[in-house]
């Protein structure tokens, strides 16, 4: 079976021919109305901690680029917010589309922004990575959403051009990529790509962060193919929003 993409032929809406779950109880994203979210006082503020010296390398893993970090200790984690115990984090990675009108996976009543991030995190009362991408508690996504800010300076200089390409990435900041403010929204959902794993806290950030136009432009020009293969521009690489069925979204902020 041909990989999954987000082609009309390997996209998201043939998914589910592989993975089953794609239809599942709790799919991600979602798209958040923040008149039905409940705002609950019991929800911490969110307690990041990130050290640059943790940064390993740049990926183009195909669908995305994405930016690793060694996760043999728990200098860069996640605590508080909706979660118990101490999510270390993994990867970061972003979403984006071909224009400015689209590209954000969650989308805010309708509203979607050009690009999402994900902050990936993994639960440490489990062993690693992987056994808690498995488990329903295994895993804290902090997503933040970017707008074009036309006058913007770069983000980061990300440009990682081919599928496979990998190169070390020293000291770079993921706090650098938080909004000022981290009210956000929870609630319990998925992987966004295969294998679509239901083990995922969503941690929402409200408020965006602001990227240059030449930044989107960046994104746009890394590719989906292979050194050698016909250029296949990265672009469009998010799923749409998928039911809640019946889900509860809460807000950290009235
Ligand atoms: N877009 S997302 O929801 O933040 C997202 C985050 C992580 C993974 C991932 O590690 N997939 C590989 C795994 F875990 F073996 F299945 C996929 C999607
Ligand atoms: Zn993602």
């Amino acid at each position: 079976s041909h990989a999954w993409g987000y082609a009309a032929n390997n996209g998201p809406d043939k998914w589910c021919d592989n993975f089953p779950i794609a239809n599942g109880p709790r799919q991600s994203p979602i798209d958040i109305l923040p008149g039905a979210a409940s705002y609950d006082s019991g929800l911490k503020p969110l307690n990041l901690k990130y050290d640059p010296a943790t940064c390993l390398d740049i990926l183009n893993n195909g669908h995305s680029f994405q930016v690793s970090f060694s996760d043999d200790n728990d200098s860069s984690s996640l605590k508080d917010g909706p979660i118990s115990g101490t999510y270390r984090l993994k990867q970061f990675h972003f979403h984006w589309g071909a224009s400015d009108d689209k590209g954000s996976e969650h989308t805010v009543a309708g509203t979607k922004y050009p690009a999402e991030l994900h902050l990936v995190h993994w639960n440490t009362k489990y062993a690693s990575f992987g056994e808690a991408a498995s488990q329903p508690d295994g895993l804290a996504v902090v997503g933040v959403f970017l707008k074009v800010n036309l006058n913007q300076q770069q983000v980061a200089h990300f440009s990682y051009h081919f599928q496979g390409k990998q190169t070390t990435f020293p000291n770079f900041d993921p706090a650098t990529l938080l909004p000022g403010c981290l009210d956000y929204w929870t609630y319990d959902g998925s992987l966004t790509t295969p294998p679509l794993l239901e083990s995922v806290t969503w941690i929402v950030c409200k408020e965006p962060i602001s990227v240059s136009s030449d930044q989107m432009g960046k994104f746009r020009s890394l590719l989906f193919s292979a050194e050698g293969e016909s250029e296949c521009c990265m672009m469009d690489n998010y799923r749409p929003p998928q039911p809640l069925k019946g889900r509860a979204v809460r807000a950290s902020f009235q």
